[in-house]
């Protein structure tokens, strides 16, 4: 098994569970509002899990962003991508010019946007508004041996706990997942099956939009990739450094980091899955600050959802990545925040309550 560097080791046993008794007094103030118990449905679920996790029972976001994190993958010269691996590196100065989805929809969403170079097969000048936390040029060729070493795996992960301990000083109170990497949805898939157990054909789709032949190709380079590295699902920094990504591990540090501070996650498709599956596999109490955002076309996503025990809140037929996914639901995360903060309760209201309807007199007049 490998053990997880100090720092490492520290924050992901300061990941306590969200407390049940703290989310059950958060639904008593949700049933005690003016409306029908239970009738807004997972607004209700997401504002008493938000609620509980701050320790005052109030919930707040008044600063919410989107850490994108980009990197190359060796496995591309496999071809199992619709688009050379440039377009990662291209993408990314996109993200920095304000061109791309996710910019468009984060200012429409209020979100900001940063943009991590994990491991971009590219020099990027460095006066570009881009966080460095570059491992190496893309990882290795998976079909041939490691993505990374362990030494790798586990830098990758403390450049996303560093950024989550960043975003807590900076005042931020919901962080969202996204991703950029021509390839990455290869290890992303390999990963699913390792921590799940399920074949690679039941996790494998067809990525930026890859033909059938193409996507046959894919799952036989990652059945190779499983069977020349041997991952071992109980040790996830194994996992990660065989067959995973520099961007994967930024997105599983970044959980691991945001859920030892009581910070609530977002996460997009299916790259942000396989992230979040490592973190979880190392510390399961992180999945009581996950929130799935969509259900992306991408069959490692269903996959995922089972591990995390996570329901996706959105089904857009969307699979861009970016973190376009995660601005999307921060919408309806926000919106449960302001019900759970600004309702009326039937009390105040002078409301009828539903026991009520059982007494003779109700007083009817406003
Ligand atoms: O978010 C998703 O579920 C998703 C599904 C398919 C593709 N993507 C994006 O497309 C790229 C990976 O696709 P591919 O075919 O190159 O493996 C990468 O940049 C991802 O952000 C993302
Ligand atoms: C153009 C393009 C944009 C993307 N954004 C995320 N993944 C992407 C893949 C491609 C190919």
């Amino acid at each position: 098994m490998t053990q997880p560097a100090n720092i490492l080791t520290e924050t992901l046993s300061a990941v306590t569970p969200v407390p049940n008794e703290r989310i059950q007094k958060a639904q008593a103030h949700l049933d005690s509002l003016t409306k029908p118990q239970g009738s807004l449905g997972r607004l209700e679920e997401i504002a008493a899990r938000l609620a509980a996790m701050h320790p005052a029972g109030k919930p707040r976001i008044h600063k919410r962003g989107v850490f994108l994190f980009a990197a190359d993958h060796g496995v591309v010269a496999e071809g199992i991508s619709a688009y050379p691996q440039a377009v990662t590196a291209q993408m990314v100065c996109n993200f920095l010019n304000g061109g791309a989805a996710i910019n468009v929809l984060s200012r429409h969403g209020g979100a900001g946007v940063t943009v991590i170079d994990m491991g971009v097969n590219h020099d990027f000048a460095s006066d570009l508004a881009l966080v460095a936390k570059k491992i190496a040029n893309g990882t290795g060729n998976i079909r041939c041996g490691p993505a990374m070493t362990c030494d790798q795996a586990e830098r990758a992960l403390m450049a996303g706990v560093e950024l989550a301990a960043q975003a807590k000083k900076d005042g931020f109170d919901l962080l969202g997942t996204g991703d950029m990497g021509i390839g990455n949805t290869t290890p992303s898939a390999a990963i699913l099956s390792v921590l799940s157990g399920r074949p690679p054909a039941q996790t494998t789709g067809h990525g930026t939009g890859i033909d059938n032949a193409v996507l046959q190709h894919k799952i036989a380079v990652i059945e190779d990739a499983l069977r020349i590295n041997q991952p071992d699902p109980a040790d996830p920094v194994d996992v990660l450094a065989k067959v995973g990504g520099f961007e994967i591990a930024g997105i599983a540090g970044l959980c691991i980091g945001a859920a030892s501070q009581n910070l609530p996650v977002v996460l997009d498709g299916v790259i942000s899955i396989a992230g979040a599956a490592i973190a979880h596999r190392m510390n399961p109490n992180i999945g009581d600050y996950l929130f799935a955002s969509h259900n992306s076309i991408e069959p490692g996503c269903r996959v995922g959802f089972d591990l995390l025990s996570l329901d996706p809140l959105l089904d857009f037929k969307m699979r861009l990545g970016e973190g376009t996914g995660s601005v999307l639901a921060m919408h309806a995360i926000e919106a449960a925040v302001k019900i759970y903060n600004e309702m009326t309760t039937v009390e105040q209201a002078g409301v009828a309550s539903k026991s009520d309807s059982f007494n003779k007199t109700i007083k009817a007049e406003p």
